[in-house]
């Protein structure tokens, strides 16, 4: 499996490409023509459009970090067009439950909002006990992976389950369970990190962010591997142009990286083709169901990096996707929940489900 791994890792990385999920920026000014290089020119047309300066792509970046902070955002009501369109999987547990029938479960759950609140300080995003049990039943009914943008030993570190199978730094740096998974076998040296090679860059263009953002009150940059997340959850709306002005001086030395938008966090990733749906993908694949018709994902997310998971879901049509949110946003997801709460009922549901059918 190691050695699959490795071959496919350098195919990969021969074909570099943006990744599907949403691209605010990819850094880089030294006439390479690579594809980093394209977007960063389409940005400089729009800055010449609108005074140059980097004021057009600073203006972009502020106007997506407005976008999708909740001043901005409606919450939904129950007659809106939004929930008939993404209805509850609470009200529809008994369809759901239809539409898997006679196929293995496979599940998939994001990390921050979708099992943990969002809490102000991402050092403190605890998961509570209850939660934690819930999961533990779900992965000895269902092979169950948790998908986040963090480090995969920081979600680790928050989550403490070793039968479960992780993958870190959105996808970047996945594992198989230590131990205790009726699994194992199948997945036992399971080990994927299609981005090795941006270790060394990661680690650089971190301290250089940290340094730079000293500044800003309330910012922090967290260091998640393979990527890296400037948090702006506590930093005034007022100085979030500057933020944006820090972050772009660093970035714009970096051609191979590029800058996605996350919860009030702007997070800096390899350019590669490798997603949270792409690991999805590889997980199944890993896990022996690539071309099932017989397997049935059900992907849990709260955050713009999961609608690259969705989107693989929606357009195989194949299994499901949750999205976690109290708000109408666009997105590929099939269903909503509004809090990790209702994440739990969910699971809680699944877990008794499939103790009464298979009679455990
Ligand atoms: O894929 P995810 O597991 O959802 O990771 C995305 C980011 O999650 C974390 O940040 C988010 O949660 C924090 C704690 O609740 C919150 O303070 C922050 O505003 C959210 O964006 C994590 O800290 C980031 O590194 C991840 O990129």
């Amino acid at each position: 499996m190691v050695r699959f791994i490795e071959e496919n890792i350098t195919k990969m990385l021969e074909t570099k490409i943006i990744s599907k999920s949403e691209v605010l920026y990819a850094g880089g000014d030294d006439g390479d023509t690579s594809p980093a290089t394209k977007v960063f020119q389409d940005f400089q047309i729009n800055e010449e459009n609108v005074g140059g300066g980097g004021g057009g792509i600073i203006r972009s970046w502020v106007d997506s970090m407005r976008a999708c902070s909740p001043t901005h955002l409606k919450p939904f009501n129950n007659q809106s067009s939004w929930i008939k369109e993404h209805p509850s999987a609470l009200n529809m547990f008994e369809e759901i439950l239809h539409i898997s029938e006679g196929k293995q479960i496979v599940m998939f759950l994001d990390y921050d909002g979708t099992l943990s609140p969002i809490v102000d300080d991402p050092d403190r995003a605890f998961m509570s006990n209850k939660m934690r049990n819930t999961v533990r039943k779900l992965a000895m009914c269902f092979p169950t992976v948790i998908v986040s943008g963090r480090s995969r030993e920081k979600v680790y570190n928050f989550v403490k389950l070793t039968e479960l199978y992780y993958a870190g730094s959105h996808g970047m740096d996945i594992k198989g369970p230590e131990q205790n998974s009726k699994y194992k076998k199948k997945t036992q040296s399971l080990l994927c990190q299609p981005a090795t090679e941006f270790l060394p860059v990661i680690s650089e263009v971190y301290m250089k962010l940290v340094e730079k953002t000293k500044s800003i009150q309330g910012a922090k940059v967290e260091n998640n591997k393979f990527c890296a997340s400037v948090h702006f959850r506590c930093v005034d709306e007022n100085k979030w142009s500057d933020l944006a002005h820090l972050v772009r001086s660093v970035l714009k030395n970096y051609p191979k990286l590029m800058l996605t938008q996350g919860r009030k966090v702007l997070e800096i990733r390899p350019i590669i083709k490798w997603d949270k749906g792409k690991a999805l993908e590889f997980l199944l694949e890993s896990l022996g169901y690539e071309n099932c018709t017989d397997v049935f994902p059900i992907y849990i997310g709260d955050d713009r990096t999961d609608e690259d998971a969705f989107k693989i879901l929606r357009d195989k049509r194949q299994g499901l996707g949750i999205l976690v949110s109290k708000y109408a946003k666009e997105t590929n997801a099939s269903y909503s929940l509004q809090e990790p709460d209702e994440v739990m009922d969910f699971l809680e549901r699944l877990v008794e489900w499939k103790k009464l059918t298979s009679g455990q």
